[in-house]
């Protein structure tokens, strides 16, 4: 049986939340409490009021796999994403949907193949001992934001083949380019506005684009293992390539994919391996047991830090939600939602779910070792990449990155976190701790 979707009900008038901004405060303060407050009150399909917009939560791993496997093709990515990012990352693969984005993905994995990834893995070793070169020699040390400048190095390696005539200083701006666009999504006033969010986001996409720009007949002119002159070169059997515009556009979601989701992904380990020496010393034996730079295949055998990684993707998921507009009417989970409807589908909330995970706020990176898999209680228990046809196509990059700094990190220092230590995370894009992480970190001078 079908039902039309829920009105938010008299007895739940709080729901309705602030006149024009909703519940947006109430998400930026405790997603996941609100959240399940949302499931608890309403179901899988819940009414959600963000932004003066009668939107719709998608909650439980059912209702986010008929969103993600998209089977009658009702969920659109481009207009959800532009309205709640801006229009920063116009042209990335995320944000082009249907047609369109079969072509552009099919000529993007071509720089995914396992043999780019492990060419990509190789050039990381090098990127990652010059950027940890000064750690553990200061006091204070803020993981997240030295984890954030660690990962920007290496994307201008990776990525950018070196950006070899940009200072430091410039690469600081680039740097502060990223940050502007990726917080646009916060902004409050929705316009091109001195001072404002989306103001500094703007003059941040021009910065991006003028550097692609500059770089762009250079890496056009000559081949090499960088992603810039990956997408430059790339074509498909059939002849399919990307153009100027699509190659910066596409650089520039890249390097935004990569960058705050791999830094929050490696933080959220170093403060879990803090709090737990057990499984930090575990995941340092396997290190010391292998080379200073091992290969692809060898990082991903790592058992245990790959066990880490996981539970780290499924406390503190990245990407908490994902974003849809039906662009015709759907049913989910018996519930009709009519067409042009927002829609928030909260991956989060299904990777803490009682029904799927046993004692599910707790740290126990062995619940995902072979014997036990509870990720597979359901396809969709445990989606941090997220699925379907725009699943991320960098989750094996992104797992050999966050293996590689963890691998040195493991081999040169020991840290410790405050067992009580709960990170005050900042939720209004992705979510990132305030203070920056402290942690003890100390360089291990026997090695
Ligand atoms: C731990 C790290 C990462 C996490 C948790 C993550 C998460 C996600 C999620 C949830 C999506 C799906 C968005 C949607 O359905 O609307 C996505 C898409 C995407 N990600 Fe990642 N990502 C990570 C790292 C990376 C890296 C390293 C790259 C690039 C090297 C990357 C590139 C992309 C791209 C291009 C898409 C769009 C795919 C498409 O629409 O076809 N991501 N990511």
């Amino acid at each position: 049986m079908t039902t039309p979707l829920l009105e938010i009900p008299r007895q739940h008038r709080e729901d309705r939340g602030l006149p024009l901004l909703g519940r947006i405060f109430e998400y930026a303060r405790d997603p996941v409490a609100m959240m399940r407050h949302q499931y608890d009150t309403y179901g899988p399909v819940a009414p959600f009021k963000a932004l003066n917009n009668e939107a719709v939560m998608l909650l439980g791993p059912d209702a986010v796999e008929a969103a993600l496997v998209n089977k009658d093709k009702a969920f659109a990515n481009q207009p959800a994403w532009t309205r709640l990012v801006g229009p920063f990352f116009g042209g990335g693969l995320m944000l082009i949907d249907f047609d369109e984005h079969h072509v552009h993905r099919r000529i993007m994995q071509e720089a995914f193949t396992r043999d780019r990834l492990e060419a990509y893995a190789a050039r990381m070793h090098p990127a990652i001992e010059a950027g940890m070169a000064d750690w553990g020699t200061d006091p204070g040390f803020q993981a997240y934001w030295r984890l954030k400048q660690l990962t920007l190095d290496i994307a201008a390696d990776i990525f950018m083949g070196g950006a070899e005539s940009t200072s430091r200083e410039e690469m600081e701006q680039v740097n502060k380019a990223f940050i502007a666009c990726v917080q646009a999504a916060a902004g409050i006033v929705r316009a091109d506005v001195p001072y404002t969010r989306w103001g500094r986001a703007y003059r941040g996409r021009r910065v991006l684009e003028d550097f692609l720009r500059g770089y762009l007949p250079a890496r056009r002119a000559t081949r090499t293992d960088d992603i810039f002159s990956v997408l430059c070169h790339i074509e498909t059997e059939d002849g399919e390539r990307f153009s100027d515009d699509d190659v910066v556009n596409h650089m520039i979601f890249l390097m935004m994919a990569a960058h705050d989701t791999s830094t929050i992904t490696t933080s959220t380990i170093l403060q879990y391996l803090g709090q737990h020496p057990e499984w930090q010393e575990r995941c340092r034996a396997e290190s010391l047991a292998l080379g200073p730079e091992p290969t692809l295949a060898e990082l991903e055998a790592l058992p245990s830090i790959d066990l880490v990684m996981k539970e780290a993707l499924r406390l503190r998921a990245p990407v908490p939600v994902v974003v849809r507009k039906t662009v015709k009417e759907t049913v989910v989970q018996g519930v009709r939602i009519p067409a042009d409807k927002d829609v928030v589908v909260a991956i989060q909330l299904s990777h803490l779910l009682e029904d799927y995970w046993t004692d599910p706020t707790a740290w126990d990176p062995e619940r995902f070792s072979p014997e036990r898999r509870e990720d597979k209680s359901h396809r969709f228990a445990w989606s941090p990449f997220g699925g379907g046809v725009h699943k991320c196509i960098g989750m094996y990059f992104a797992g050999a990155e966050v293996k590689a700094i963890m691998h040195r990190l493991l081999r040169g220092y020991h840290w410790s976190v405050d067992p009580s230590y709960v990170a005050p995370l900042d939720n209004h894009s992705l979510p990132f701790p305030k203070d920056g992480q402290p942690i003890d970190l100390v360089r291990d001078a026997s090695r």
